[in-house]
């Protein structure tokens, strides 16, 4: 089985350098090949999602990403930046469907922004759509008819959009505690009106799944006062973007969060939530396991390989039990280090 590998921007090729090492040790006879994305890749040949890569994205049968975004290019025009690397990557091969697991790991309850009790509770699964809303609108700036610059991002879902991500939220559910939370913001917007419209005729064909709504800002606030009565959240692209890294902190660090992002047949990409931590990068001090896990995710969902990702899993829960902790976590291991632990386990 081929995997596409592509480390990206700042951080990225230091944490993808970890989730190599764990795979070539379980020794799956994975075939790999790497591919420039983002910054990355227009530092090199002028384009952040250049055809070599989209080629080897599209003839593999999983990708692993690291993160894409360099300050540097900010000056871009839009469709030349890092970022439309990964929404290109997206769109191109139709991965609608993006899920972003959050649990706590006991060993981590402590590192959690909230109380110990209630991170504790935190089992929960964000199922963003990721094809959709005002990231793939029409975008433009304009001026007003008085002379002001005006800025604006088209938001829209159609129902056949909505339907196809509301179903793997469902089935999502069903293999879970049966419990699916709708988060939008039908109060105010017709795309929101619709996303509900949509989710409660889905719902009829599944009669073991409990539908609840929720608007996004109550959600955000209930993200951190009990976060333990969610099950399942479906929502749009943008909320779900920002609900996942909320949700990370709630289970300790946005270096734990891995993500699948599939299509209607099971291909994925599979990369963790955060960026490329301009910040931190080549400092050795990115937490790996985020990227660690979604390989996990990779051989779980893509590869049929599952026990290979349980074998991971537990590794990584075995080396956090064992102390292991990088910066975000309140320890002082590197990156490497990190990854030092989760091999030394397996
Ligand atoms: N899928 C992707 O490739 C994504 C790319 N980005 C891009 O990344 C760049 C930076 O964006 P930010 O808003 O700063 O978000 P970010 O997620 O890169 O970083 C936010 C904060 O979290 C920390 N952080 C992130 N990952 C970490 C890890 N593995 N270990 C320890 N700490 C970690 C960073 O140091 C920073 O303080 C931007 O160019 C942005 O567009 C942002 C999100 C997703
Ligand atoms: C960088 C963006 C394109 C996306 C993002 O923040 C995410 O997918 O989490
Ligand atoms: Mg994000």
């Amino acid at each position: 089985m081929l995997v596409a590998v592509f480390a990206g921007d700042g951080i990225g090729p230091e944490i993808m350098a970890q989730a190599r090492r764990v795979l070539d040790a379980l020794d799956l006879g994975l075939r790999f090949e790497e591919g420039l994305v983002g910054g990355a890749a227009y530092k090199a040949v002028g384009h952040p999602l250049p055809p070599e890569t989209l080629d080897v994205a599209k003839r593999a049968d999983a990708i692993l990403f690291g993160a894409v975004g360099d300050f540097d290019c900010d000056h871009l025009e839009r469709h030349l930046r890092p970022e439309q690397a990964i929404l290109g990557l997206r769109k191109a091969l139709t991965l609608f469907s993006n899920l972003r697991p959050a649990k706590v790991f006991p060993q981590l309850a402590g590192a959690s922004a909230l109380k110990q009790e209630v991170a504790s509770a935190i089992d929960l699964l964000i199922v963003r759509e990721l094809n959709g809303d005002v990231y793939f609108g029409e975008k433009g700036m304009r001026k007003t008819a008085d002379g002001l610059r005006e800025g604006y991002d088209v938001m829209s879902y159609n129902e056949a959009e909505v339907r196809r991500i509301a179903h793997s939220a469902f089935k999502a559910a069903q293999v879970r505690r049966g419990k699916l939370c709708s988060v939008d913001k039908a109060n105010v917007l017709e795309t929101s009106q619709l996303w509900r419209d949509v989710v409660i005729e889905v719902a009829a064909e599944y009669p073991d799944v409990e539908l609840s709504h929720m608007y996004v800002d109550n959600a955000a606030m209930q993200l951190v006062r009990n976060p333990g009565q969610f099950d399942v959240i479906v929502t749009g692209n943008l909320f779900g973007d920002i609900l996942s890294d909320q949700a990370s902190m709630c289970v300790g660090s946005i270096g734990m969060l891995a993500s699948a992002s599939l299509d209607a047949n099971g291909k994925g990409l599979y990369e963790p939530i955060h960026g490329s931590a301009p910040d931190i990068a080549g400092q050795g001090k990115a937490n790996p396991l985020a990227t660690i896990l979604s390989a996990a995710m990779m051989l779980r969902y893509s590869l049929g390989m599952a026990e290979a990702a349980d074998r991971i899993e537990g590794a990584v829960a075995k080396a956090l039990e064992g102390g292991a902790r990088s910066f975000d976590l309140g320890g002082t291991m590197t990156t490497q280090q990190m990854g030092d632990a989760v091999l030394a386990v397996l």
